[in-house]
């Protein structure tokens, strides 16, 4: 089988470019056999790519590395030919960056990803998996969100991704594609650009410096180690129905205070590390997944503690600084 994997150098495709070749960062338990052929991955190694997140897999006979632009209908009309799944991560990713400018969300997230549809219903691939996120369905006060909520996004980000994830469902429904989609919930782990509150708030305490807290530190985020997150997409590419939406999340709900205690424990730092700042425009309150229809279906249960997950995260990025570092400090504009 050969696989592309779009922005495949990035934090979450990374890791499920390394869970297809055999390397992942945890158990592949419950995971089908995946065997690919090939796979290949189409990145454009923005600010958050970084070729050095496939180091563990550097050398596979079976990667290929493109460098490329999902928009860019030349290159993604050559590199999808002859793939049997795409499984489809690249985006622009970030909350606060979409608030800052929209432009690249839009362009990316909805014309890349429209422009990738449109390639593989022309060579026409076999499945299309397309990766979006719990933030299409906005923010709820109670309960969880099943795959049948109404959409209400909130962020120039969340409303761009909520536009690729309607224009995949729609390639399924009007054109009969093979289109999965599946929307997950906040992830951590190795290999996350520091700009995501884990990786910003670990790196900082890391350097002796403080931590902006947004708000009142009272949103609520449900967390998901990276590779139970792929763990799931594999579940969903090798026995999903077509056309069908699947929630993945951890279950692990805490709010942004909880959760920057359990950092300074973990990084032997005190309160007086955390600065509140203004909060961010239009936050979020709250996010919580209903994973029912995943689990009953597919089999899927996250199989990594938040304990264990942050204990391991942070442990990363003590060992791993010349990783993140040099991030920290070249302008990403
Ligand atoms: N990080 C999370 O918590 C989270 C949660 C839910 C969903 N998601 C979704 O998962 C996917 C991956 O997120 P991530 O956290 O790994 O993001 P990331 O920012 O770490 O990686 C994105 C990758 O896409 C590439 N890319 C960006 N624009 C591109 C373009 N025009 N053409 C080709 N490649 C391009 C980048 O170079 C990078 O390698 C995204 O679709 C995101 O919306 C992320
Ligand atoms: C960067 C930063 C964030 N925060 C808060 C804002 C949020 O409530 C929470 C998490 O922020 P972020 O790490 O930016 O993640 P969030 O906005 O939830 O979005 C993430 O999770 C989404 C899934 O829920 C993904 O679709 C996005 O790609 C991903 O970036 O922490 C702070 O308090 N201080 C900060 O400096």
């Amino acid at each position: 089988m050969r696989i592309l994997v779009t922005g495949g150098a990035g934090f979450i495709g990374s890791e499920y470019v390394r869970l297809l070749l055999g390397k992942p960062l945890g158990s592949a338990d419950g995971v089908p056999p995946l065997e690919p052929t090939v796979v290949t991955v189409l990145d454009k190694l923005t600010y958050s790519g970084n070729l050095a997140n496939l180091d563990l897999v550097r050398g596979d006979p079976r990667l290929r590395f493109v460098q490329g632009d999902i928009c860019d209908p030349t290159t993604v009309d050559e590199v999808v030919a002859g793939h049997d799944v795409i499984v489809h991560f690249a985006a622009e990713s970030h909350v606060d960056r979409s608030i800052a400018g929209a432009a690249p969300f839009v362009t990316t997230n909805v014309l890349g990803t429209q422009t990738l549809l449109d390639a593989a219903l022309r060579h026409g691939t076999g499945r299309f998996v397309h990766i979006s996120t719990d933030e299409v369905y906005g923010s709820i006060d109670d309960g969880s969100w099943t795959e049948t909520w109404p959409l209400a996004p909130n962020s120039p980000y969340s409303a761009s991704k909520a536009g690729s994830d309607l224009l995949a469902l729609a390639y399924h429904r009007t054109h009969g594609m093979d289109v999965l989609v599946t929307r997950c919930s906040n992830n951590y782990g190795p290999y996350q650009f520091p700009e995501k509150v884990i990786p910003l708030f670990v790196s900082n305490l890391l350097d002796g410096g403080t931590v902006p807290l947004y708000g009142d530190g009272g949103n609520i985020r449900d967390w998901l180690h990276v590779h139970d997150h792929c763990r799931g997409i594999a579940m969903v590419q090798q026995k999903g129905r077509a056309g069908e939406v699947y929630n993945i999340g951890g279950g692990t709900e805490l709010t942004n205070k909880k959760l920057t205690g359990l950092l300074l424990e973990a990084c032997g730092a005190g309160w007086d590390r955390v600065v509140p700042v203004t909060d961010r425009k239009g936050h979020d309150r709250r996010y919580s997944l209903d994973i029912t229809k995943i689990s009953e279906e597919l089999g899927y249960t996250p199989s990594i503690t938040l304990d264990r997950g942050l204990a391991d995260t942070v442990r990363w990025y003590q060992n791993n600084r010349t990783w993140w570092e040099p991030l920290k400090t070249t302008p990403t504009a």
